[in-house]
């Protein structure tokens, strides 16, 4: 019998056997032991953004702004996506996970873009108990890509457009909050950046000692997740780990760390983290708004909290981070003073 899985647990072992033993790995929710609090995301209607009142116009752009500084975080309904869009991309992910571990490994399937665990981990717990595929935008349209997952690739299309204007319409939306032009993100945010990234978290049979999805801040302007009913996601809020109930009817949103950059700190890049299932697997689907990377990140207001730098800049710090030490440092390398 063939199998979908990647070798996770072997590279579990490998790791356990270089440091620690499991049980001192165990990681420190910031919970001591008790029982994870469930939040409910701020739920946003986005039908007010087209309401003829200008007043509920207002109003639901300042509850999408009140979110973004207070949770980094939101869920939105009436979004405008079809739901027959969304359980179409769900069946075609799933579909393209079921396939064997050495195809998906080997073939260039989606410009290569299959990746599973994490190659550059050291110890169990920054290992990503997940495979994906992380698809540039401009890879979407080419049928050259897709081999024989011919069907993959209208839904795929479609869904990208979707999340896409979307992902511009909130960010247009926030930027207006903070009294800027809707359209300024419109000639920096660029296709040849912006990706989206398919999950998949399988069962993990040493759960719950292992992330799914290590904890990080999106290195991108926002986020927006299309995620089952399994749950698993976590977010830090008020210094807690707080577990998101799952709804599946609603998009989640996050702010980026470009956008906390480009804002002053007014909207947050929230640090999240996936959670291990022993006996459930799990999928998601992410859209990351990037912007190219030669575009500058400078602050909105005075006085600057950061200085300005470019994605490209940003992006290669973060993977010499990674590459070197496993973490991500992000956003506080770019500070104009440090507290020290
Ligand atoms: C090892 C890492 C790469 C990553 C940042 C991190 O520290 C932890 C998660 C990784 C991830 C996952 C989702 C996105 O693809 C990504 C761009 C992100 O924001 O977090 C990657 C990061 C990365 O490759 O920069
Ligand atoms: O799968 C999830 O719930 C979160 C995924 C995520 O954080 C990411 O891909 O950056
Ligand atoms: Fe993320």
């Amino acid at each position: 019998m063939t199998n979908s899985n990647p070798p996770l647990l072997q590279h579990y072992g490998v790791l356990c056997q270089h440091g620690e033993t499991p049980a001192v790995q165990q990681r420190d929710c910031g919970n001591n032991g008790a029982a994870m609090e469930e939040c409910q995301l701020p739920l946003i209607d986005l039908e007010g953004l087209w309401s003829e009142s200008e007043e509920e116009r207002l109003a639901c752009a300042s509850a999408i702004g009140r979110a973004s500084s207070k949770w980094g975080f939101f869920q939105v309904v009436n979004h405008g996506i079809r739901p027959e869009l969304l359980s179409e991309m769900r069946r075609e992910q799933v579909k393209l996970f079921e396939t064997p571990f050495e195809r998906k490994a080997a073939c260039q399937l989606l410009d290569n873009s299959y990746r599973w665990g994490t190659p550059t981990a050291t110890c169990p717990k920054e290992l990503s108990w997940s495979e994906a595929f992380h698809i540039p935008l401009t890879k979407v349209s080419e049928e050259a890509c897709y081999g024989e997952f011919c069907s993959l690739r209208e839904v795929m299309q479609e869904f990208a457009k979707a999340m896409s204007n979307l992902a511009r319409l909130l960010a247009g939306v926030l930027a207006e909050s903070l009294g800027h032009q809707k359209g300024v993100f419109d000639e920096i945010c660029d296709e040849n950046t912006c990706f989206l990234r398919l999950n998949r978290y399988p069962p993990c049979p040493v759960s719950p000692e292992v992330f799914g999805l290590v904890p990080h801040t999106d290195s991108d302007f926002l986020t927006i997740l299309y995620q089952d009913e399994v749950g698993g996601l976590q977010l830090m809020k008020d210094s807690k780990w707080v577990a998101v109930k799952p709804n599946k009817d609603t998009l989640i949103v996050n702010i980026g760390d470009l956008f906390q950059a480009w804002s002053n700190n007014e909207y947050k890049s929230v640090e999240h983290q996936v959670m291990a299932n022993a006996i459930k697997e799990r999928y998601s689907i992410a859209y990351f708004l990037c912007p190219s990377y030669d575009a500058f990140i400078g602050s909105c207001s005075e006085p600057t909290i950061y200085r300005k730098f470019t994605f490209g800049e940003y992006r290669q710090q973060v993977q010499e981070d990674v590459k070197k030490t496993g973490h991500k440092v992000g956003l506080p390398r770019f500070l104009l003073q440090t507290t020290q």
